[in-house]
């Protein structure tokens, strides 16, 4: 009798690796029911708690990411690396799949890396316009290479690159929630105009300080606003918005777990230009303006975002000019009607739909094909 189909799906550290790589797993459950789907992710990182919520079972490796400003501390970072690549080792010798899914993280190192050693064919989802420094490690010894950004042969051999896309939660596509329900649903106001505030999976400094800055000017602006802080910021944000008074056009919130109703209301995002984001913005058909984070490796969010200020598809303020210029920006787009539309309708130009089961179909090719030459 056949085995059932064993696949490892490794890496995270953010949402923009976290929910790619959850809904690559939806995917191939929905192919194969059968399918046994184990996640390896990175000790105290986010993936550990978003993944068992999502329904899989992930065990972590005590990795962590090197650090390169502080080279003397990257000592210890090796010696987790070896740790991690024994333990690593462990899960799959334990596991046997057939094979393994890195997205892009601090995790997927160590367990790709010995996947590819022990001949256990690896799919890489590279979710960047500019390829992350694990992932061009890894590309090597990869079958495939899934990407969402023409040009990428720049990093990767082009015969193992495939254009997917990013994977794009579920969820996000299948909802029927209506505009006003989603308004409603965050205390706001229906009749007037939203904007969406997001900082990525973390929340945006430069973002936050705008928006703290600009109470008054929010206060006044006829606009609604939904604001995603993060959760390192949410302390502060409270204190300022408290100290400004009632501000009842404002709905403020760490992280938002339902953002199916958040781009419902949105009638324009203000966000970070992170490779998943960007991807919800295109398939949803929403306005955007962009302000890339300038800390991210290689300034990779602002090649994301140039991709689409290129072919008119979204707004892009610098960071450093976002001070100046953002919520002005912000409330001037949002009352202008035909520039919201032509947004949406060049965004939505570049949207993959099918992401997530191209790939769940790639990986499930390997893995049979492995399975098939393994059987005894
Ligand atoms: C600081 C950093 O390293 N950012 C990187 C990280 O971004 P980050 O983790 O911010 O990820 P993305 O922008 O790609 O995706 C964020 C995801 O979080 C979700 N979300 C966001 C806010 C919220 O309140 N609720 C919620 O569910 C969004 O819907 C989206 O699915 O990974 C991306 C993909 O490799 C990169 O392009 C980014 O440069």
């Amino acid at each position: 009798m056949e085995e059932n189909l064993r696949i490892i799906i490794s890496g995270g550290g953010t949402g923009g690796h976290i929910f790619p790589a959850v809904s690559i797993a939806n995917a191939i459950k929905e192919q194969h029911p059968e399918a046994e789907i184990l996640f390896v992710g990175a000790e105290g990182r986010m993936e550990m708690h978003r993944v068992p919520a999502a329904g899989y079972p992930i065990k972590g490796l005590p990795v962590a990411g090197f650090d390169r400003k502080n080279l003397l501390k990257n000592i210890s970072v090796l010696y987790k690396l070896a740790k991690s690549q024994w333990k690593a080792r462990k899960i799959i010798k334990e596991f046997r799949p057939h094979a393994a899914v890195g997205v892009g993280g601090y995790a997927s190192g160590p367990t790709l890396k010995v996947a590819g050693m022990m001949g256990i064919p690896t799919l890489l989802q590279e979710q960047n316009s500019y390829a992350g420094v694990t992932n061009k490690l890894l590309a090597k010894k990869a079958c495939k290479i899934c990407v969402a950004y023409d040009g990428m042969e720049r990093f990767f051999e082009k015969d193992k690159i495939i254009l997917t896309g990013n994977p794009v939660r579920q969820g996000l596509l299948n909802h029927t929630i209506s505009r006003e329900e989603a308004i409603r649903s965050f205390g706001l106001n229906p009749e007037k105009k939203v904007v969406l505030i997001l900082g990525g999976s973390l929340g945006a400094r430069t973002i936050n300080h705008c928006m703290m800055e600009g109470l008054e000017k929010i206060r006044t602006s006829g606009v609604q606003f939904i604001w995603q802080t993060g959760k390192i910021y949410i302390d502060e944000v409270r204190a300022a918005v408290a100290k400004a008074g009632e501000l009842p056009m404002l709905h403020v919130t760490d992280f938002i777990s339902d953002m199916a109703s958040a781009y419902s209301a949105a009638d324009l995002v203000i966000s970070r230009a992170g490779a998943g984001s960007i991807s919800e913005f295109c398939l949803l058909q929403k306005p955007v303006i962009l302000v890339p984070s300038p800390n991210v490796a290689e300034d990779h969010q602002t090649k994301n975002a140039l991709a689409l200020v290129n072919k008119n598809a979204a707004l892009y303020i610098k960071d450093a000019a976002a001070k100046e210029a953002l919520l002005d920006k912000a409330i001037e787009t949002v009352q202008h009607p035909e520039l919201l539309k032509s947004l949406s309708t060049n965004i939505a130009k570049l949207a993959f739909t099918d992401s997530a089961n191209v790939i769940a179909r790639e990986v499930y090719e390997l893995a049979d094909d492995y399975r098939k030459r393994n059987e005894c």
